[in-house]
């Protein structure tokens, strides 16, 4: 007879950005918990990410979730700023240049904003913030960052969104030139999931 099994306690990840997905599967693959994503609940309607700041969104499409699911929601609210366009695009990094979001295009209109900008004066962030809200309502957050320098020009294949032009000069890399894993041990993302694995452990 095989061993029983405990139920595993599972985790809607509230996002529907396959990039972001990825890495939190890779991210959570030590943890006991069963990860589903928007996928799994596709008959859900669409968040409006009516907020004015990361939090304000990755409490909206936590809270969305966690209230239509009846399980614990993480959401992750991301974006670009950088200094020399006073912190833009920020908030609005997924539809920087228009509706439907379009990485390639996003990436032009950056390159557009900064030509002439030399690389000293093209510092960056990325920042991420993990919204965790449990079925009964108790709500989370956690915050990580990424410095680094907007690229003269796109580099690498691998990522998604800004990854291309996010010039690491710790690595001589673009983010898009790191595998996975190694994204996942610098990144704004994976800073902002060790403290939200903590809390997730908490709640097991
Ligand atoms: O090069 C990048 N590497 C990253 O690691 C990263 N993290 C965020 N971003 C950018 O910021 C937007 C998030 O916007 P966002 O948080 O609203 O997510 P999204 O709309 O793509 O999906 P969802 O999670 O809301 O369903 C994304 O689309 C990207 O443009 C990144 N770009
Ligand atoms: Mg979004």
């Amino acid at each position: 007879m095989p061993e029983a099994r405990p139920n595993r306690t599972s985790i809607v990840i509230a996002s529907k950005n396959e990039g972001k997905l990825r890495e939190f599967k890779e991210l959570m693959s030590d943890l006991p918990v069963e990860i589903l994503s928007l996928k799994d609940f596709s008959h859900l309607p669409p968040i409006e990410e009516s907020g004015q700041t990361f939090e304000e969104n990755a409490l909206i499409k936590a809270r969305a979730v966690a209230q239509k699911t009846g399980l614990i929601a993480m959401a992750d609210d991301s974006g670009l700023e950088v200094d020399y366009l006073r912190g833009e695009p920020g908030v609005r990094s997924a539809r920087f240049a228009g509706e439907p979001a379009d990485d390639a295009r996003n990436i032009e209109k950056l390159l557009s904003l900064l030509e002439g900008v030399p690389l000293s004066d093209r510092t960056a962030r990325f920042r991420c913030v993990i919204a965790i809200v449990t079925a009964r309502g108790t709500e989370y957050v956690t915050e990580g960052v990424c410095e680094g320098l907007i690229a003269l020009s796109p580099e690498g294949d691998k990522g998604f969104g800004y990854d291309p032009v996010f010039y690491l000069p710790q690595y001589g890399k673009t983010m898009a030139q790191l595998d996975l894993k190694t994204k996942n041990l610098i990144s704004h993302r994976a800073k902002a999931f060790r403290q939200a694995a903590e809390i997730i452990c908490k709640l097991l």
